[in-house]
């Protein structure tokens, strides 16, 4: 299921490829506790190819919002070194961007004003061109002049695509950016967003506590418990019930 998928949004020809490599070595981080050992990730050595799709899943509580966390920048790891482009990620970085599963749109600015917000060192026609452009890519071409409160939850989570994808991002981190959304819409922006991948060759970090999910769309899929990787695999090669397995046995 997961090659139908990927073979049906599959264009043609793919453009060249715009994303970055991501390299993990050693990166470790602990949330502060009065117990001996806080909870937290690592150490976690990953790299991740640029243009490559990688699913992270895991229970709750397992690391994945920590790992995007230090992805992002948000957080500084207390071991180790994350890099982006062979640069080092010291920080939120212009290269890379987060969509999360609410959409945190600017309520007081147009669609289009979202999708802008982030455009740097662009003058006024480029930036206009470049939001139009992010706009088509998601199908929302006729919405730059409404508000956030003015679309629905699926559109909202289309606009939060376009202005990642309008910073023309070398990593696009994605934290449960479906779940709060129904079935089939959920079904349609995942497969929207296969088609945006191969055209881009972003790299992508997807998390999701999905496992489907996780098969259908990612190329890669890491398995988290209790803040270390127990599977990294090629999603082809993984069986929801193995996946299911390698979750469920005790952790340390
Ligand atoms: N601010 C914090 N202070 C202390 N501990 C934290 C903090 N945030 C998360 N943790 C702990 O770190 C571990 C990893 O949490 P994290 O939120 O990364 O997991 P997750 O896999 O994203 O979970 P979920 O799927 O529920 O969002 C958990 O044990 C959690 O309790």
């Amino acid at each position: 299921m997961t090659a139908s998928i990927q073979d049906s949004v599959r264009p043609a020809s793919t453009t060249t490829r715009s994303g970055a490599p991501l390299s993990l070595d050693g990166v470790t981080f602990r949330y502060p506790s009065r117990r001996r050992a806080g909870a937290g990730v690592g150490p976690l050595t990953l790299d991740v190819p640029a243009g490559e799709f990688l699913c992270v899943v895991g229970a709750s509580g397992s690391g994945k919002s920590t790992l995007l966390s230090l992805l992002a920048g948000f957080l500084k790891p207390q071991a180790g070194q994350i890099s982006l482009g062979g640069e080092a990620v010291r920080g939120p970085h212009p290269r890379l961007t987060l969509v999360q599963q609410e959409a945190a749109l600017f309520p007081w600015l147009t669609v289009a004003g979202n999708v802008g917000f982030g455009l740097r060192g662009l003058n006024r026609e480029q930036r206009q061109a470049r939001v139009a452009d992010a706009l088509r890519q998601v199908g929302l071409a006729e919405y730059g002049a409404r508000r956030p409160h003015e679309l629905s939850g699926g559109q909202r989570q289309r606009v939060a695509l376009a202005r990642a994808l309008a910073i023309q991002p070398g990593l696009l981190l994605l934290d449960e950016p479906f779940s709060a959304l129904d079935h089939a819409t959920r079904t349609a922006l995942a497969d929207e967003l296969l088609a945006l991948w191969w055209q881009h060759r972003v790299t992508v970090v997807f998390v999701t506590h999905q496992l489907e999910e996780a098969l259908h769309l990612g190329q890669r899929v890491v398995a988290l418990r209790a803040g270390q990787v127990v599977l990294d695999a090629p999603a082809k090669s993984v069986s929801l019930d193995d996946l299911r397995r390698t979750l469920e046995d005790e952790g340390p």
